[in-house]
């Protein structure tokens, strides 16, 4: 856990970079810090690895207060990545990854070894190995900074801004690749953006930063879209909260009936037959259900209105419309609402990890989900 308390930092020109924080970053988490331009995101994360020293205040690192530590042994606890990746130009990729185990005294083989295995676990082939920064794609590089900051497999890792010199596309896939190998490696991670999707995406946590190096809430990334705390962070958080939320709501929460999915292969009379039992069934208006047409595998072929079944045979004669599915039990209602959005029918067919059909969660079951969704951001608002 690192702890902030009571940090502020006064540069020499006067006015507060940090004022007065007080915050707490569990550890084997992800916080981020996020804000506007100059609110102090990365004078606070360079006083946690003594790269700036605060004015007044206390930083702690699991209760050691960090100005008591020398600075180059607290850096080997700490990796830290920056924007451009930092690379030595002159150094091989591999060269750049081992220079903290051989600085702590590893023979070159073992650092090499160590190298190779990181480039592995950050998505770079190993035939890079032997090239130089220059020779890389921004992204390499990026990944090559990662790996770097890993090697002597230090407990907490400081990102500031690392991936925002690369295109948006690239962009997205070191965000899914950092989220990947933090779930294997549990770090306290502390990575510093502007960008308020990226923190979404990415934060256990986020602290958003007022200018004056205030914090202006600190919350979980589905809090802070249900209820942020002014409107200062209203604004910052930008347009579509609402459905953005979405993806923090289990798509569990819409309930989805087995009972009116239907083989191609049945007739059409007990296609009705099925109708008319849904009704009875307590489950209300059944009879105007679609129904979810799948082939003999399980995989969906379409909706079918009622009106639209077939006078007679199987429902092969039928012209089943688009459709759109989510995996149950894993995705969030936002993919339940994209799936129900691509239907005429107005509602989604939920398939297992196979691409199976499973149920359907029809019009009114989402209804009833995003109900209960808008009543607890009321809750969540009012505190
Ligand atoms: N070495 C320094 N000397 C004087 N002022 C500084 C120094 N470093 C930062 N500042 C000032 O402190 C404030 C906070 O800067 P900081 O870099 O922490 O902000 P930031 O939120 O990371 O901004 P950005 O997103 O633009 O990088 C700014 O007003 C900046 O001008």
């Amino acid at each position: 856990m690192i702890t902030f308390d009571g940090v502020t930092k006064r540069y020499a020109a006067g006015t507060a970079a940090v004022d007065g924080l007080d915050l707490e970053i569990p550890t084997g988490e992800i916080t981020v810090f996020v804000g506007p331009s100059g609110c102090g995101k990365t004078t606070s994360l360079r006083m946690i690895n003594r790269m700036v020293d605060p004015t007044e205040g206390r930083i702690l690192l699991d209760g050691v207060d960090v100005s008591t530590v020398d600075p180059p042994a607290l850096r080997r606890g700490i990796g830290y990545v920056i924007q451009q990746a930092g690379l030595f130009p002159h150094r091989t990729v591999a060269e750049n990854v081992a220079t903290v185990p051989r600085l702590l005294g590893w023979d070159r083989r073992r650092a090499r070894a160590r190298a190779l295995e990181l480039l592995e676990r950050v998505g770079l082939e190993a035939a890079l190995a032997d090239r130089y920064p220059s020779q890389l794609s921004g992204g390499q590089q990026q990944r090559v900074g990662v790996a770097r900051a890993l090697a002597a497999d230090p407990p907490v890792l400081l990102l500031d801004e690392p991936f925002s010199a690369v295109d948006p596309v690239v962009r997205a896939s070191l965000q899914q690749e950092l989220l990947r190998l933090q779930a294997e490696l549990r770090k306290t991670i502390v990575f510093v953006t502007h960008d308020i999707d990226e923190a979404i995406t990415l934060g256990d946590r986020v602290a958003v930063f007022r200018t004056g190096g205030r914090l202006a809430q600190l919350d979980t990334p589905e809090r802070l879209l249900a209820g942020p705390a002014d409107d200062f962070v209203r604004e910052f958080l930008g347009r579509d909260r609402g459905v953005r939320r979405l993806s923090f709501v289990p798509g569990d929460v819409a309930r989805v009936r087995t009972d009116l999915t239907v083989p191609v292969t049945a007739d059409v009379a007990a296609a009705r037959a099925a109708l008319e039992g849904a009704a009875d069934g307590g489950a209300g208006s059944g009879a105007e259900e679609w129904l979810a047409v799948v082939d003999p595998g399980g995989r969906p072929l379409g909706w079918v209105a009622p009106r639209a079944l077939p006078g007679a045979g199987t429902l092969a004669e039928a012209r089943p419309e688009p459709y759109g599915t989510f995996v149950r039990g894993r995705d969030p209602l936002r993919a339940v609402l994209d799936a129900a959005l691509l239907s005429p029918s107005g509602g989604a067919i939920a398939v297992d990890g196979d691409g199976r059909v499973e149920g359907v969660v029809t019009r009114r079951a989402l209804d009833e989900a995003l109900a209960r969704v808008a009543a607890g951001a009321g809750e969540a608002a009012r505190g």
